[in-house]
């Protein structure tokens, strides 16, 4: 075990299982877990789709930003991100830079299916989910990629493999 961070931090789209596998994987760690997406809800006392409605998409990315930055600061701990963190350069290198960085990649088609029955996603509250996914992997793909230390296909296994996956990676860092 000659990992260089004591936190790892997972990004990549929705659906893609940050928020399960994070959780699985503090708890295998013992790692403390946190979920930006949770913590600007604690913060705010009300909900990400509210957050939407009233400030809008800008609204939710400046709270985001305060969210990480404020994060960052921890040791030892799992972070599941949201899907947009990496959308900002500044928390590109925030997470680049404090941490060890999974990338938890899934087919456009498995992102569908773990968030049809979904409706606390803003951006996915569309018409044709699937078609806004695949426009959003489009931009955010090279964006997860350029900072990730690991890579996993999610959509090919479940859970608790990706937790092994992971910390195998983790540990070989
Ligand atoms: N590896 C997996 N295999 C099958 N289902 C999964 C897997 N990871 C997550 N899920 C399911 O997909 C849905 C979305 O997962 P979630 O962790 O909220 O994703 P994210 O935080 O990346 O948006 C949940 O219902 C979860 O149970
Ligand atoms: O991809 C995105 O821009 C978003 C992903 C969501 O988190 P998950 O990736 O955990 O679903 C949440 O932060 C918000 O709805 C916006
Ligand atoms: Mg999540």
């Amino acid at each position: 075990m000659n990992s260089q961070f004591s936190n790892i931090y997972l990004v990549g789209p929705m659906g893609a299982g940050k928020t399960t596998v994070g959780r699985l994987l503090a708890r295998e760690l013992e790692k403390q877990f946190y979920d930006s997406d949770r913590e600007i809800e604690t913060r705010t006392g009300v909900d990400i789709p509210t957050i939407f409605e009233y400030e809008g998409e800008e609204g939710f990315r400046r709270r985001e930003a305060e969210v990480l930055h404020d994060l960052v600061a921890l040791e030892d701990i799992v972070l599941a991100t949201g899907g947009g963190i990496i959308l900002r350069e500044e928390n590109r290198r925030l997470l680049r830079d404090h941490g060890f960085v999974v990338y938890l990649y899934c087919p456009v088609a498995k992102q569908v299916e773990r968030t049809a029955r979904d409706t606390h996603r803003p951006l996915l509250q569309t018409a044709d989910p699937k078609k806004r996914l695949t426009e959003l992997l489009a931009v955010r793909a090279p964006l997860y990629e350029s900072i990730a230390d690991y890579t996993i296909n999610t959509g090919e296994c479940a859970s608790r493999q990706a937790v092994k996956k992971i910390i195998q990676a983790y540990r070989n860092s």
